[in-house]
């Protein structure tokens, strides 16, 4: 059964106690909640208190507090690592939205860190070095909400198993191109309407088959969507790009590297809340999208070169 936020309801043992899964799901179910607020927003990344300033004031519904935006991750390659706490204060002080940080996929201390100085959500990202090839972070451990990236419906389902309560797709950040992001959006929503029709004896082999927790399939077929909030991130660069993640079904997207590593970021940050807002109607679309300075400049996924960061899992 689910409840309002379309996470299960929680029951005690009927002496009044929650046993430990149920007092992940009531806490998580609150954390569910708290991520739905962000719903049909457009979260951006930014590396200065200056830029969040210019995120705020264009409408975004949050930041992702960083020292490199993803395009600069991949040019400058080694390892990428968890943000200076000091950077992620001053920007937290810049603003009053909701401030996300990232820390490295499996590295539990860098979250706690995270969690420490009062983030608001913590990004386990494929975007920075994994720290850890065979285990995620247990996300049930922490209070603050976590989002997680993922490139298909099992991957998805196992990271809200963990405990994550907001889902984006990894796309292939920094590259400008939102071909992977596309992919990820149409293969998802294309799985969850064939668990809809599908026979509820069929989901056991189909849990098994994505590699995802049953119950949590169950509650995707019931719901006819994911049952936390699902973002589009990675290569998403133009209003237009942001519009059609939003037509094929995502709650809200994340726009990194399009909006400050272009020309007029200003203008873009602005132009690209709007494409969100309107993402139905084709004239404020064109209106949004109409004389602007070079895009950033885009990566060929096929050159062999272009290393995948949405392959890190
Ligand atoms: O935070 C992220 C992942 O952790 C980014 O939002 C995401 O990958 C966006 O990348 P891009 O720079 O291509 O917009």
């Amino acid at each position: 059964m689910a409840d309002n936020n379309g996470v299960v309801a929680v029951y005690g043992n009927g002496a009044g106690e929650l046993s430990e899964p149920s007092k992940n799901l009531a806490t998580l179910s609150g954390k569910v909640g708290l991520a739905r607020m962000l719903r049909g927003g457009v979260i951006m990344e930014v590396a200065t208190p200056e830029q969040a300033r210019i995120a705020e004031e264009a409408g975004a519904c949050a930041v992702m507090a960083v020292e490199h935006v993803p395009a600069d991750i991949r040019a400058q390659g080694g390892v990428a690592r968890m943000s200076d706490p000091a950077l992620i204060r001053d920007i937290k002080r810049a603003v009053t939205i909701p401030v996300m940080a990232k820390a490295r996929i499996g590295h539990f201390v860098e979250a706690q860190i995270l969690q420490t100085i009062g983030v608001d959500y913590v990004d386990e990202s494929e975007v920075l070095t994994p720290a850890d090839d065979q285990h995620h972070i247990n996300k049930h451990n922490f209070k603050a909400p976590f989002v997680c990236g993922c490139s298909d419906l099992g991957e998805a389902l196992c990271r809200i198993g963990e405990g994550a309560a907001m889902i984006r797709t990894k796309g292939e950040a920094g590259t400008g191109n939102v071909v992977e992001a596309v992919r990820q959006v149409r293969g998802i929503m294309g799985a969850i309407r064939s668990l809809r029709t599908m026979d509820d004896d069929e989901v056991f082999a189909y849990a098994k088959k994505i590699a995802a927790p049953y119950d949590l399939v169950m509650q995707t077929k019931q719901l006819g969507r994911l049952p936390v909030v699902q973002f589009a991130a990675g290569g998403v660069a133009t209003p237009a790009d942001a519009a059609l993640m939003m037509q094929l079904g995502c709650d809200g997207v994340f726009v990194d590297s399009g909006i400050f590593k272009s020309r007029d970021p200003v203008r873009r940050a602005r132009a690209v809340v709007q494409a969100v807002t309107h993402h139905t109607d084709p004239k404020i679309l064109a209106d949004v999208s109409t004389g602007f300075e070079e895009a950033m400049e885009g990566i060929n996924l096929k050159d062999s070169r272009t290393e995948r960061f949405a392959r890190r899992s």
